[in-house]
Parts: C-alpha cells; sequence; structure tokens
C-alpha cells in the first residue's frame, strides 16, 4: 500500500513536530517552539485595533467582501502596521451575526501561523470557519470531527475512524478514480469534437462524487438514479448555503453584501437533499456503518453525519475548489511544462497501470501539485482559539496573546512568505523537486506542514497524503491520455491525444 500514509501518533498535548528553520534565513533567526519564546526578540504590543462597536467590524467586512477582497485587505494591514500579527476583524458580522465576535488576531508568516499547529497552546472547538459556525441542523444536529477540539473524547473516535475509512478505500481510490476519470474525458472530448470549448467542471464534479462515494461508503450511485444524477449538486447546495456568510464571490456587489453575506440561511432549504444523501448510505454503506459502530464505538447517527460531512465538505468540498485551480495552470501553460510532465509521465510511468505507489516517482508532477497547493490553497483560511495565555513570535517580535483570543491564518499570504519562499509570488513547478523537498516543511494548505502526520492528536487533514497522491494520479492519467490540452479553470479548448 501507499508508504507514504504514515499514522505516527504523537502523545497527547505534545506539540506537533516543528518545522526546521526556513532555508532563505539566517541562523540566528532560526524558528523557535512555539511554545518555548525566543529570548532575543523584542515584545510588542499587537498592533492594529477592532474600531468603534459595529462600525468597525462593517467598516472591515465591507474591505474584505467588497472594497479590497481577502488577499489585499490581509496585504494592506501588514504593510500598514508593518507587521504580520495585527489585529483586525473578519465577516461575518453585525448586524443578523449578532452572537459572532468577529475579532481576531492575523497572523500571516510561516513562524508565527505555526502556533494554530500546537494543540497546546491553540483549541480547535467550532472555529472551523471562525467564531462563525454553521447551525448543526445541517449536520443532524451531530458535531462533526472538524468542529471538535483535540481534547474531546469524539474527536480521536472519528479521526481514527476517517483514517481508517481512507486506508481500506485505497484500492478501490485508484480504480473507481481512474474509471471515472475514463468517463470524463470520454464526455467532454466528444463535446469538444462537437462544440469546440466544453465547461469540465459540471463533469469534473459528477467524477469526483462518484469515485469518492464508491470509496468512502462503498456504496454505487447508480443504484439510485437521482443520487447518480443530482448527488453531486445537492452537496454543492448543502455546502453552499453553510459556507455564503463567509465566502468572497466578488461579482454580484452590494447585492452579495446584502443578500449573501448579512444573514445565515437556514438549512430547511436543503434539508430534502440531505435526507436523502442520509437515506442512501443508511441503505447502500452497510459495511462502513457497521465498522464505525463496532470496531469505533460511534452510533449509527454519528458515522452517517460525519461520513456525509468528510465525503461532502472535506474530501468533495476539498477536490471541488482544488481541481480547476490544478487543471488550469497546467492547461494554461504556454511555458514547456506540459512537455516536461508527458515527458516524466511517459519515461517513468510508460504504459504501465498508474498506482499510488507509481505517482510518487513523478517528482515535477508532484512539486506541480504541491506548488499549486502553496499558491493556490483550497482552504484559504484557518482558525484556532488560544487555551490559555502565551507569547506567540513572529520573526521581528513577540506578542501576548490572551487566553480566548483567536488567532486567524490567511494560508494564501502565509505561503507567500519571503524569508521561506524565494520569489513567492511567481508559480515555480520545480520548487519541491530535490533540494526543494524541504520547504515542504511549511507547505501548509492541510492545517499542518507537509512533513506532519494527521493523527487524533492534532488537527491536520486526515487525507492530507491523498490529496496530493490523488491529484498526482490526476495530471499522469491525463499525460498518458493526452499530448497537450488547453483550457482554464473552468473549460477546456482543445484536446490532442497521445500519438
Ligand atoms: C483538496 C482536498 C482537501 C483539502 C484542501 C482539505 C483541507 C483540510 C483542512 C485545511 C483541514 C483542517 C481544517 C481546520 O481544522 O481548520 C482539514 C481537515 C480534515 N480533512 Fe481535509 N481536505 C481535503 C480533502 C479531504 C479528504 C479527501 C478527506 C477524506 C477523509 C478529508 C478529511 C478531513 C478530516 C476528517 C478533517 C478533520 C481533521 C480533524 O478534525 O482532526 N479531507 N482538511
Amino acid at each position: 500500500m501507499i508508504t507514504m500514509i504514515k499514522t505516527m501518533s504523537l502523545s497527547p498535548g505534545m506539540p506537533q513536530q516543528q518545522p526546521p528553520p526556513p532555508p532563505s534565513l539566517p541562523s540566528q533567526q532560526l524558528l523557535s517552539t512555539p511554545s518555548q519564546p525566543s529570548t532575543t526578540l523584542p515584545l510588542r504590543t499587537i498592533p492594529g485595533s477592532y474600531g468603534w462597536p459595529m462600525l468597525g467590524p462593517i467598516s472591515d467586512r465591507l474591505d474584505y467582501f467588497w472594497f479590497q477582497g481577502p488577499e489585499t485587505f490581509f496585504k494592506k494591514r501588514i504593510e500598514k502596521h508593518k507587521s504580520t500579527v495585527f489585529r483586525t476583524n473578519v465577516p461575518p458580522s453585525f448586524p443578523l451575526f449578532l452572537n459572532v465576535n468577529p475579532n481576531v488576531v492575523a497572523v500571516l508568516d510561516c513562524k508565527s501561523f505555526a502556533h494554530v499547529f500546537d494543540m497546546d497552546l491553540v483549541e480547535k472547538k467550532n472555529i472551523l470557519v471562525g467564531d462563525f459556525m454553521p447551525s448543526v441542523d445541517f449536520t443532524g444536529g451531530v458535531r462533526t470531527c472538524a468542529y471538535l477540539d483535540t481534547t474531546e473524547p469524539q474527536h480521536a473516535k472519528l479521526k481514527n475512524f476517517a483514517m481508517d475509512t481512507l486506508k481500506r478505500s485505497s484500492k478501490v481510490w485508484v480504480t473507481e478514480l481512474l474509471a471515472n476519470l475514463d468517463t470524463m474525458c470520454t464526455t467532454f472530448e466528444t463535446n469538444i469534437a462537437k462544440k469546440g470549448t466544453v465547461s469540465y467542471l459540471i463533469p469534473l464534479q459528477r467524477c469526483i462524487f462518484n469515485f469518492l462515494v464508491k470509496s468512502l461508503v462503498g456504496a454505487d450511485p447508480a443504484t439510485q438514479p437521482e443520487i447518480q444524477e443530482s448527488g453531486y449538486a445537492m452537496l454543492d447546495r448543502w455546502l453552499a448555503l453553510q459556507l455564503l456568510p463567509t465566502v468572497h464571490i466578488g461579482v454580484l456587489q452590494p447585492l452579495e453584501e446584502l443578500f449573501l453575506h448579512s444573514f445565515a440561511y437556514p438549512f430547511v432549504l436543503v434539508g430534502g437533499d440531505y435526507k436523502k444523501l442520509y437515506d442512501f448510505i443508511e441503505t447502500q454503506g452497510q459495511e462502513v456503518l457497521q465498522r464505525g459502530e463496532t470496531e469505533f464505538g460511534l452510533s449509527k447517527e454519528d458515522v452517517i453525519h460525519n461520513l456525509l460531512f468528510v465525503l461532502g465538505f472535506n474530501a468533495f468540498g476539498g477536490f471541488s475548489v482544488f481541481l480547476p485551480s490544478l487543471i488550469a495552470v497546467i492547461a494554461s501553460d504556454k511555458k514547456g511544462l506540459q512537455e516536461k510532465l508527458r515527458n516524466e509521465v511517459r519515461e517513468k510511468i510508460g504504459s504501465t497501470s498508474l498506482t499510488f505507489d507509481s505517482v510518487t516517482r513523478l517528482d515535477l508532477v508532484q512539486s506541480v501539485v504541491y506548488e499549486t497547493l502553496r499558491v493556490n490553497p483550497p482552504v484559504p483560511l484557518v482558525y484556532g482559539r488560544a487555551r490559555k495565555d502565551f507569547r506567540l513570535g513572529s520573526y521581528e517580535s513577540e506578542f501576548d496573546i490572551k487566553k480566548g483570543e483567536v488567532l486567524c491564518g490567511y494560508l494564501k499570504l502565509i505561503m507567500k512568505d519571503r524569508k521561506v519562499f524565494s520569489e513567492p509570488e511567481v508559480f515555480k513547478p520545480d520548487r519541491f523537486v530535490g533540494e526543494g523537498s524541504r520547504l515542504l516543511s511549511y507547505l501548509y494548505w492541510s492545517n499542518g506542514p507537509q512533513t506532519g502526520s494527521p493523527s487524533e492528536h492534532n488537527k491536520q487533514c486526515a487525507a492530507k497524503d491523498y490529496v496530493v497522491l490523488t491529484a498526482s494520479m490526476i495530471v499522469a492519467y491525463l499525460f498518458k491520455r493526452y499530448d497537450s490540452f488547453v483550457g482554464d479553470s473552468s473549460s477546456i479548448t482543445a484536446v490532442e491525444k497521445a500519438k
């Protein structure tokens, strides 16, 4: 099986593996363990403020969603405060989010953000998308794994269940992924021949949905035509209603502000869809349900709601955002990247079949996947709440953090940290090849370093390695099938089949 997938257990409360010093940092600036502050850095009051009650949060919200957009919002404040650590508000906020506290301490460099991985310092209860939490009605009244802190006993059970489900699914995962890629490519080849340009977003989502349901649930969507036909769209609607108050769309202002960011939409609008998906898993996922109940001591309801969350939110949601950005990087290339990828795939894989082991030999393919995750992290914001008072260090200063304060990391800027990544704004396909693999300690897309190991004692993505291997396999598949292809993040305009 996959040699990369390790489940090294850390003892409870033990800080996560610390990253080595960034390659471009002089030795006197080595990263100290977050919980052991360096003695040489000056103590500074955290710059920035939350502004007047109500007015501060509204003004920040309008900047974030409308006038600046998230990336400029954070960049401008780094410049203003001359610090990668500062106080600000993040949406959602007033008027109709009265119980949500928008105040956060932004941590926007690799060193200060790494404190969020230290479960001694940071609590992760109900903080997946910030202080705002979508109603538990969306998950059958159950707080699913991603909303649980590591100190809650249910977290260990559910995380172990998720990792076990992934491990067991790995054989089916590959065959199902490849079979569904065949179907998807055949569909859009036919459509390109007819229409010239095709949008691949729906075929791609169908492909992701089918292979994930077969792999994670062990069920065939084809047994229920409505699930096969519309299961992916049901998940899209369910995801959208939960996340709308926090997501920047940037095309409909000011309507977006009034109708999408001002209140939370009720579950009832997608209740029918959710019930259909729940019933499908209950009737078709007997084996995985039984394992959850007998081996992990979970109730049937906990298993189904958590499976649906892992399937729909973590896996389907994550891949639906990530894969179009990966395809866009490759399909829009004009600098010879396709040729290099094609050569690597054909030299190292040739006509042999694709396996998780064989794609780990594709250094450039994997580096392109890592670089896409660095430049376009699919989950851009990660939060944590201080478990106790502690001192947090950036490269230049230290700051006192008080128990209960929320730390907010915007990964798109964190992984462009100049002290770690040279020419951070540039997409360098081979950044992580050879010596560059040292940088994997600073690739944080999974809520932990790429060199770390997800476990019940931390909150790192259970599928950290599966995501990279799956994406690498898709790239390898495309270059076995095509000599080249042209397109962007939503459509393909031309494909040249392998000769
Ligand atoms: C491109 C795809 C994916 C991305 C970008 C992604 C990203 C993430 C991130 C950032 C977190 C941490 C969130 C936080 O605590 O702030 C997370 C957690 C998690 N992910 Fe993924 N994920 C992906 C795919 C998957 C898949 C395929 C699975 C399937 C099992 C999965 C299972 C989980 C679970 C169970 C957690 C919760 C971990 C915990 O509570 O300790 N993810 N994911």
